[in-house]
């Protein structure tokens, strides 16, 4: 079951007197189970900084994170993140990459084997499961990364903008991909992105965030039909979501 995610008057503040960074909040926001919610803001608005408050791995100065109505106090494993830069590690194959998650979560990769090659398969990786990370491209790399962070089946996918160092067409690519692993587990997923195309793409709510000390200025919900593919692109209620968007980064100088 995917988890629910509740920010509850969250906010952090990184030190403290004269050199104290504001760097998010205060911000409330429900993420529902199986939501696919991107953090859409400009440079610096707090956006890693609220997903590393999600994952556990940061404390907030002010308010609380509840997953499924329990209070985040610590490292959360039941997730799967992602950053702009992979985690692969140089000395393992995709395959032995992947199967490092489940190794450290204490599972077997023997008794997932088909879980493994089924992930590679979704993402067109079937044939590279032998190969080593420096004989991928940058997409495939992330490619394999994604199927790190899926292949314990986390009720949670944190991705910090996953496709930051692609290029615009293997962004296109990996975006299909990650549509269709998303609609086919339907984990909640906090998606961390600067462009506002790939919000209305994926999203089934936008949250704008403001310029730092980020809050939440509005969430919108993309209710588009799935999948969206390109042709989505180009019909009025996209580009209407789009230029809503733009107009409010505008009002705010960002653009
Ligand atoms: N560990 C830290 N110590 C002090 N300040 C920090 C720390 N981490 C982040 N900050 C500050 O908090 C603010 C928000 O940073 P954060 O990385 O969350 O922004 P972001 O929206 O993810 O930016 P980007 O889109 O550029 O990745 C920034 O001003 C940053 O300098």
């Amino acid at each position: 079951m995917a988890a629910t995610i509740e920010l509850r008057s969250l906010a952090k503040t990184f030190g403290s007197g004269p050199q104290a960074v504001h760097a998010f909040g205060p911000a409330d926001l429900t993420i529902p189970s199986g939501g696919f919610v991107s953090l859409l803001g400009p440079s610096g608005c707090g956006k890693s900084t609220l997903m590393l408050m999600i994952a556990g791995l940061l404390d907030a100065s002010r308010g609380e994170i509840l997953v499924d109505g329990k209070r985040v106090a610590g490292p959360q494993t039941d997730i799967g993140i992602m950053f702009q830069d992979n985690t692969l590690v140089p000395w393992r194959t995709v395959e032995g990459n992947v199967a490092l998650q489940l190794e450290m979560r204490g599972l077997s990769p023997g008794a997932h084997a088909g879980r493994i090659s089924e992930l590679l398969r979704s993402v067109r990786l079937e044939g590279f499961a032998g190969r080593y990370p420096h004989e991928l491209s940058g997409g495939m790399q992330q490619r394999a990364a994604f199927c790190q962070a899926l292949v314990h089946d986390p009720d949670t996918l944190l991705l910090d903008e996953p496709l930051g160092k692609l290029d615009a067409m293997t962004r296109e690519g990996i975006r299909t991909d990650l549509q269709a692993l998303w609609m086919k587990r339907r984990p909640t997923v906090v998606f961390v992105t600067h462009s506002i195309e790939e919000a209305v793409q994926l999203s089934s709510t936008v949250c704008v965030i403001t310029p730092r000390p980020g809050r939440i200025e509005c969430a919108i919900d993309i209710d588009l039909p799935w999948p969206r593919d390109l042709d989505v692109k180009s019909t009025p209620e996209f580009t209407g979501h789009v230029h809503r968007i733009q107009g409010i980064f505008r009002d705010y100088g960002v653009i």
